[in-house]
């Protein structure tokens, strides 16, 4: 599988009910795609079975539903596919019979906060957060003004003293995240600031917020920050793959069949007529690409379709 977003996690599940063993790759240092990364603490409630589940208890019981044997190399980025007698060759690391690529919205990297910073004052500075219970009783700056930014602000303000800083006075986000930040007495809103320079003093990241407009430059103490300024993402490296795209997203045909034998796709990377970006509908292409797969590599046996039998 190329790609540990919920999508790539289903179908290593999936494939291993069938007896498939399967090595996930991840360009990120964490599983989980967007989700994870994006909204983490946002309620899901369009998963069937699941009334609502937040992103990251998700990502959680899909990795926890993977068999052991899963390997999952996360940091590692797939640049190169190239074919062989044997199947498929992956970067030099590994020889797969099939392949899906489950790459969604591109190997995605956080922006990052434009200022230069020495290696301790990085390790206060975060682009994603685990466990909000991490920052317990710390002051915490959380930067950027979009639902991501307001989300994180709102989980992070059960543990935390926070203030969140946005270069407008407007947030992108939904309003009644804004209105519950401004309801809570351990939540600060600086607007309209852009963080300068950034140093640390007294074992503090002491940050310089220049005012925007007539607004005075101020000086903020946090034990630790966190930016969420987005994501830039890019799938332009399937081209090379000699994938056929339908636009940015990978064509595939009524099997999840790339243009290339043995090469599937599902989730939010492929393309066809009304399909929907929503993780439920992934889920489903996972089980059809899985299944073709078996088709392919045991065309005489009779599948069990069902994951028990009764
Ligand atoms: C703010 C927001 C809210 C959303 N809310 C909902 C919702 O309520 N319900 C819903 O159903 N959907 C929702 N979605 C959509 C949902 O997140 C996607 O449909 C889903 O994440 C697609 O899953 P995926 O596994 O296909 O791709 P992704 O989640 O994008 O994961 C792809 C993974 O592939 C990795 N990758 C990419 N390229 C490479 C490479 N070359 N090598 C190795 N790894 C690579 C990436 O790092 C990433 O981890 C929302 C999306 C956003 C942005």
């Amino acid at each position: 599988m190329i790609g540990a977003g919920p999508v790539g996690l289903f179908a290593a599940h999936f494939a291993h009910l069938h007896g498939l063993s399967s090595l996930i790759f991840d360009s990120l240092s964490e599983v989980g795609g967007q989700p994870q990364m994006l909204y983490p603490f946002k309620k899901i409630s369009d998963i069937p079975a699941y009334n609502s589940i937040n992103g990251t208890a998700l990502i959680q019981n899909l990795k926890s539903g993977l068999p052991k044997e899963t390997e999952i190399i996360t940091n590692h980025k797939v640049n190169d596919i190239k074919k062989n007698a044997d199947g498929f060759v992956l970067d030099n690391v590994v020889l797969a019979k099939s392949i899906i690529i489950a790459t969604g919205a591109g190997a995605f990297k956080p922006k990052e906060l434009p200022l230069k910073m020495r290696d301790e004052i990085q390790k206060r500075v975060h682009y994603f957060i685990k466990d909000p219970k991490d920052f317990a009783n710390q002051k915490i700056g959380v930067f950027g003004g979009g639902n991501s930014a307001l989300d994180l602000a709102i989980e992070l303000a059960n543990y935390a003293n926070v203030k969140i800083i946005h270069r407008r006075n407007e947030f992108r986000g939904l309003e009644l995240n804004v209105k519950k930040l401004r309801s809570l007495t351990n939540v600060e809103i600086l607007t309209p600031y852009l963080p300068k320079d950034i140093q640390l003093i007294n074992n503090q990241l002491d940050i310089t917020l220049k005012g925007m407009g007539d607004v005075q430059s101020r000086h903020e103490q946090f034990d630790q920050i966190v930016v969420a300024y987005g994501f830039k993402a890019d799938n332009r490296f399937i081209k090379n793959w000699g994938i056929e795209l339908n636009g940015t997203n990978i064509a595939v045909d009524p099997t999840m069949k790339t243009n290339i034998d043995g090469i599937y796709a599902a989730g939010d990377v492929v393309s066809y007529p009304g399909r929907v970006p929503l993780i439920a509908l992934g889920f489903g292409e996972a089980q059809i690409a899985i299944t073709s797969i078996m088709r392919d590599l045991f065309p005489e046996k009779t599948l069990t379709i069902h994951s028990t039998s009764i």
